[in-house]
């Protein structure tokens, strides 16, 4: 909730973690006489552990942040946080998190706020790095917004970073957690230090007074890191960092465009009289030139998008690669069941070729393993501690619905002859084919991504003609789907359509083995899948 001094953290390992707040199953607002039934822990801030929580007269799902009130012994610290509740409580605009209710009981002060669901950028940053210039585009268009919006109210937020940019359901940024907003009248300069290392401005470190322009400096570290995958001013220590920030220190990559690279110099001039107002930022050529999509598919919180004919690389000439010999339908009835092990061909040219345009899509060359199996690792050390510890662990591995997961709900091993063939649990098919190169159908019907073995995409729309080259696969990629629509039950629950689907990269099978007991299933997005035959 604050941070007065920023000081350097401490590693995972030192850290003491604190014991969650006893929180009731029932949370009672006794004044307005509403039931709250406790759902599942959200996350926790310096102060703060969230949980979901249910009205129990209206069903309406809720994030309660609930602060122990033996954290709040000091006077100072009831002044912040009813200042907190008392900027942020009056505040109504699509892109700050709505803060409904403010109640307490003996244990705990509870504050209800919009729930955002799909946690925050900062989850998004830490799964894709970079994101495309129309993604950076339209997150920090709607930051910008909340900013103008708070600006126009005279209320400075102070600590605005990725963790405090939370995302809705349909991807909608909401500017939340108030903990350090303050209210400034037009020449005032404040005084107190605060703010997040990576994120605080010259005027703050320099102690020269600041005001609204150290969110528009911050705004200009979030557009940075979304385009580029780091903090501008990072470096190996607190005092480096510093140093680069009172001496505007930073690099912009020459890959980035002109646009972008102007408005991150002006957002992040040193002087913070020379730095747009807010009001000016969102005039600004960047989101005025360049393609900003009005919505994003879930997906994109693990995987690029693919924004059709309006933006980002895609080519649209398939090669022939035949599969070898024509397929009929009647070979699908009769479906082979030899184990098989499958891994991806790997000769270095090709490999060095897969890097390459991995890197385009700036996805780790080993699909997330190694982030995977340093998880795994780490979840494994916690399994045997106590409460305190799991809860925390909780924290890092919680939701996976906040996360768009895709799974494999049915599937054919024709490996013998052509490929895998299966469905995803939004009805979309796929096909790995023996010699590496994949195609997927959407749920529609209508899109088709083939992607090559050196991983190039294309996308073409069934309703007009796709290449003769791609025939034999389509043909196959239509026969595994009869097959699996006629002979096999869906495993898992349905997943509903919503708005900005069409922009999704599905995922696509990358590896894929079995073994006596179960089959492994790996995707280009991280995800593996693991069924168990018993
Ligand atoms: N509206 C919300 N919807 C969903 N989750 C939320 C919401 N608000 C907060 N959270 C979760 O709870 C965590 C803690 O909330 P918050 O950051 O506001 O607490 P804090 O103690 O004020 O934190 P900090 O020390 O980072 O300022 C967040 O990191 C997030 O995971």
């Amino acid at each position: 909730m604050q941070r007065a001094q920023p000081a350097p953290s401490k590693s995972k390992s030192q850290r003491k973690e604190k014991t969650p707040p006893e929180v009731p199953n029932i949370i009672v607002d006794n004044e307005r006489n509403i039931q709250y039934e406790k759902g599942k822990f959200l996350g926790k801030g310096g102060f703060a552990h969230c949980y979901e929580i249910t009205n129990k007269a209206s069903g309406e799902v809720l994030a309660g942040k609930v602060v122990p009130k033996h954290l709040l012994v000091k006077q100072y610290q009831r002044d912040k946080m009813a200042q907190e509740v008392q900027i942020h409580r009056n505040l109504s605009h699509r892109n700050v998190v709505k803060l409904f209710h403010f109640f307490e009981d003996r244990l705990n002060v509870y504050i209800t706020l919009e729930l955002c669901p799909r946690r925050s950028l900062m989850e998004l940053h830490k799964r894709r790095k970079a994101v495309t210039e129309p993604e950076a585009r339209y997150f920090t268009y709607q930051v910008v917004e909340g900013v103008l919006y708070l600006h126009d109210l005279k209320i400075v937020h102070r600590d605005l970073k990725l963790g405090n940019l939370f995302l809705n359901d349909e991807l909608q940024v909401k500017i939340g957690d108030f903990g350090l907003a303050t209210t400034v009248e037009t020449d005032e300069r404040k005084r107190t230090l605060c703010g997040t290392p990576n994120y605080i401005a010259p005027e703050v470190l320099n102690k020269m007074g600041h005001s609204f322009e150290v969110d528009i400096w911050a705004v200009g570290c979030i557009l940075y890191i979304l385009l580029f995958g780091h903090p501008p001013f990072e470096s190996k220590t607190l005092e480096e960092t510093y140093s680069r920030i009172k001496h505007n220190n930073y690099t912009i990559p020459t890959s980035a465009s002109s646009t972008s690279s102007q408005l991150i110099r002006q957002l992040l001039h040193p002087d913070p009289e020379r730095r747009p107002i807010a009001k000016a930022v969102i005039r600004d050529r960047f989101f005025k030139t360049g393609f900003m999509p009005d919505r994003l598919p879930v997906s994109c919180l693990t995987m690029i998008p693919h924004f059709n004919d309006n933006g980002v690389a895609e080519g649209n000439e398939a090669t022939s690669e035949s599969t070898d010999q024509n397929p009929t339908q009647k070979d699908f009835n009769r479906n082979s069941n030899a184990p098989t092990h499958r891994i991806s061909g790997n000769t270095e040219r090709e490999r060095a070729h897969r890097m390459a345009v991995e890197a385009t899509f700036r996805q780790p060359t080993d699909c997330y393993l190694s982030q995977l199996h340093a998880q795994v690792e780490e979840l494994l050390l916690k399994a045997s501690t106590d409460i305190d510890e799991r809860e925390a662990a909780l924290e890092t591995y919680q939701s996976p619905e906040a996360l768009p997961i895709f799974w494999i709900s049915k599937w054919v091993d024709y490996s013998d002859k052509y490929g895998i063939g299966y469905q995803l649990c939004d009805n979309s098919v796929g096909v790995l084919f023996n010699d590496n190169t994949r195609i997927v159908l959407d749920t529609a019907g209508n899109q088709l991504t083939y992607i090559e073995k050196n991983n190039k995409e294309h996308y073409f729309n069934m309703e007009h003609a796709t290449p003769v080259s791609l025939k034999k696969k389509i043909t196959l990629l239509q026969y595994f789907r009869s097959y699996m629509n006629d002979h096999l039950l869906k495993a898992g629950e349905r997943v509903s359509q919503r708005a900005g689907d069409d922009l999704a990269r599905l995922p696509t099978l990358r590896v894929w083995f079995r073994t006596k007991s179960a089959i492994v299933l790996h995707f280009i997005n991280g995800t593996v899948q693991i069924n168990f035959f018993t």
